[in-house]
């Protein structure tokens, strides 16, 4: 499904994964790596509610959420070169999958279960979406969202991988995908 118009090279970047999986923070790496700007949805969002995502879904509702995200990822997953990583249900939605694996190379970061449960304290502040549930129901979300996840282009498993392990592996996977479909004349 990659757009075949349009060189591999020039392609957007789009990483996807559960929350808390380091689609933010390895995402940044990324671009400062391959010297290419860096966009997160979620702050592109929280720029245009002038709010917290927390603040966003107690004001307006998840839907109201879910729409920006959408609109905002259909207007900037046509910029070409750079790295964007969309929040964790962005893929919910079968017009922003399509939209990113169309236009974008989509990275999947995964992270098992056991590891990911460990990060759940430097999250729940920030994620409306864990603050009502219970840690099973947790989990049953984490292994009911995999399916969305299963949309992808190239995955990389990030246990026990730090986050330059991670920037690192993506880069080098990315120039070897880059040399085998487009060599270099
Ligand atoms: N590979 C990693 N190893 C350890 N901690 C990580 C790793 N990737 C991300 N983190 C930490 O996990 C937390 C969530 O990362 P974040 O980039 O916000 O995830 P996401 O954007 O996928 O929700 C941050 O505190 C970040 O420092
Ligand atoms: O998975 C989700 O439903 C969400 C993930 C969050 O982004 P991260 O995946 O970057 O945490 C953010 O978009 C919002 O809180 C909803
Ligand atoms: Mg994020």
């Amino acid at each position: 499904m990659i757009n075949k118009n349009t060189s591999l090279r020039m392609q957007s970047i789009v990483f996807i994964g559960f929350m808390g999986v380091g689609k933010t923070t390895i995402g940044q790496k990324v671009a400062r790596k391959l010297y290419r700007d860096f966009i997160d949805i979620d702050q592109e969002i929280e720029k245009e509610f002038n709010m917290p995502t927390t603040e966003i879904f107690k004001k307006f509702g998840e839907k109201a959420f879910r729409e920006k995200e959408k609109s905002v990822i259909e207007s900037l997953s046509q910029q070409q070169l750079k790295i964007i990583s969309v929040g964790g249900g962005a893929f919910l939605q079968e017009d922003i999958r399509n939209i990113c694996l169309s236009n974008c190379i989509v990275f999947y970061l995964d992270l098992s279960w056991e590891y990911w449960k460990e990060r759940i304290g430097l999250l729940i502040d920030s994620r409306p979406v864990l603050q009502s549930r219970s840690l099973e129901e947790i989990e049953e979300l984490f292994y009911t969202r995999q399916e969305i996840y299963s949309y992808h282009h190239s995955k990389v498993n990030t246990n026990d991988l730090d986050v330059d392990e991670v920037a690192d592996f993506i880069v080098d996977s990315l120039k070897v995908a880059w040399d085998i479909y487009e060599p270099l004349k």
